[in-house]
């Protein structure tokens, strides 16, 4: 589309909503940069209205001082390399238990279905922060019923965040609920906040009790003693908003970037062997991966990078909205403008990335010295994590899941495509994050010493 109207475009949605697209490094640094405080807000939407307690959460909230709150209280207390750094002993657990997982079903010669696992990975390195409760695998927390509801409903919530909603443009047809998403945003809504009520319900009372929590301290219990401690004035349904949030934004963006790396590697085989190569050379052998080694391992984040580039998690950024009347290019952009910032053009973009843009190929980030994960996001080069003050604060974080997990996946296996599969399927499914339509299957066959894994949990 940008190939046929140019680097900006204006569309009028319904008889309301204006809409500006673009996939232009130098705009997109005038709307991430230089206009920040015009554009930092976000539209609101059916879907937003009931899945993001009306505005009470971070990723949707408008610009404002409630946002601002929930952002320092996040960066503050949850995201802080030193916070991180504690919950390191708990990403080495599942990364682990994943890789026994798989060597298990590949030594019985089954097929690897990869969502399932990296799934399980993201999702509890994420709630074991926030909850201090682990979903899926062995030795879970919970029932499996419980875990199957838990990921229904935050899969659910993702989908409908993404989704196009018609009485969103056209409010006359809201009523009518044409495609039946305000129906099912409501539904879902009522499971999140069920769901998170018991959640919040579970750690009040184990701190009236005073049950320890294994020494590491989680989000949740975090944010209930600033609240007593009179620090911070959290209502209950601020608490479930940032809860459900980070869950939301952490989880499905790094699984699907996984899986889209496994499903890149898999059609270049000749790059998933330097980085075997790459892996062998700074780790050895002799023992697995561990986080400390990630910065070592300079090809794997290259892998990393061009998979965020040409297969994002999400077609778009978060939109941002404007907050006033103001100019971009040259044109008049009226306030109350939605922004979209595809992620998707801008990586197919020849003027950003040359002739061979359309090409999976991880060496183009080798002399890149931006550090994405502490970066503002204003070199435009890398937008996978957006930009400006609601660039995401998870950056660093997923960046270090999706290593982790692909460093233990090509160290411990080689990988093929199961005989009945002949092409991979790269189209994607509709949602806020989007992970491959056709979950990845593929067979895995050891490639180390078969004691390396079965060592107990770290
Ligand atoms: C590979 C993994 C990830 C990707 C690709 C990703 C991508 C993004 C993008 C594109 C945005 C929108 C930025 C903007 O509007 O300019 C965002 C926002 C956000 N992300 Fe991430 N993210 C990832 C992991 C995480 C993790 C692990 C967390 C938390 C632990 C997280 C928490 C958030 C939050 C809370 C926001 C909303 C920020 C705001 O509106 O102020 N993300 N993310």
């Amino acid at each position: 589309m940008f190939q046929c109207y140019g680097p900006i475009i204006f569309l009028k949605l319904g008889y309301h909503v204006n809409v500006v697209a673009t996939d232009d490094p130098v705009i997109m640094r005038e709307i991430m940069g230089k206009q920040d405080d015009v554009f930092s807000s976000r539209p609101r939407s059916i879907a937003t209205d009931f899945l993001c307690y009306y505005g009470h959460d971070l990723a949707f909230a408008p610009m404002g001082p409630h946002w601002k709150t929930l952002r320092r209280i996040c960066m503050e207390h949850l995201l802080t390399s030193k916070r991180l750094l504690s919950y390191r002993r708990q990403r080495q657990e599942e990364v682990m238990l994943m890789v026994q997982e798989i060597f298990a079903l590949s030594m019985q010669g089954k097929v690897i279905l990869l969502r399932k696992f990296l799934g399980a990975f993201s999702m509890n390195c994420i709630t074991r922060m926030l909850l201090g409760k682990r979903f899926f695998g062995p030795a879970q927390s919970c029932r499996p019923e419980e875990a199957a509801r838990f990921e229904k409903i935050i899969h659910e919530s993702m989908v409908l965040l993404g989704l196009f909603n018609i009485g969103d443009y056209l409010p006359i047809l809201r009523p009518f609920d044409l495609q039946g998403y305000e129906r099912r945003a409501r539904k879902a809504f009522a499971s999140v906040d069920a769901l998170q009520s018991e959640l919040l319900n579970e750690h009040k009372l184990k701190k009236q009790r005073g049950d320890e929590d294994g020494g590491t301290t989680n989000f949740i219990d975090v944010l209930l003693s600033l609240r007593e401690a009179g620090e911070e004035k959290l209502t209950d349904q601020t608490i479930k908003a940032i809860v459900q949030d980070v869950i939301a934004a952490g989880t499905d963006t790094s699984s699907a970037t996984n899986e889209w790396a496994m499903a890149q590697l898999l059609r270049h085989p000749n790059v998933c062997k330097k980085a075997q190569e790459e892996l062998d050379r700074v780790v050895g052998r002799e023992r697995l991966v561990e986080e400390e080694d990630l910065p070592q391992l300079r090809y794997l984040r290259c892998i990393a990078m061009e998979t965020m580039r040409l297969t994002p998690s999400g077609p778009f950024v978060i939109p941002h909205y404007s907050t006033k009347d103001t100019q971009l290019a040259g044109y008049d952009v009226p306030k109350g403008t939605q922004i979209l910032i595809s992620i998707y053009s801008h990586a197919r973009n020849k003027k950003v990335w040359g002739k061979d843009a359309e090409v999976f190929y991880p060496e183009r980030h080798w002399t890149d010295e931006t550090k994405i994960e502490n970066s503002n996001g204003l070199d435009m080069k890398h937008v996978m994590f957006g930009g400006g003050r609601r660039r995401c604060p998870g950056a660093a974080l997923g960046l270090n899941l999706v290593m982790l997990a692909l460093g233990h996946l090509l160290q411990c296996f080689d990988w093929s495509l199961p005989p009945n599969v002949v092409e991979i399927d790269m189209s994607e499914v509709a949602g806020l994050a989007a992970a491959p339509a056709t979950p990845l299957q593929a067979i895995a066959t050891p490639r180390l010493a078969i004691p390396l894994y079965n060592l107990p949990n770290p």
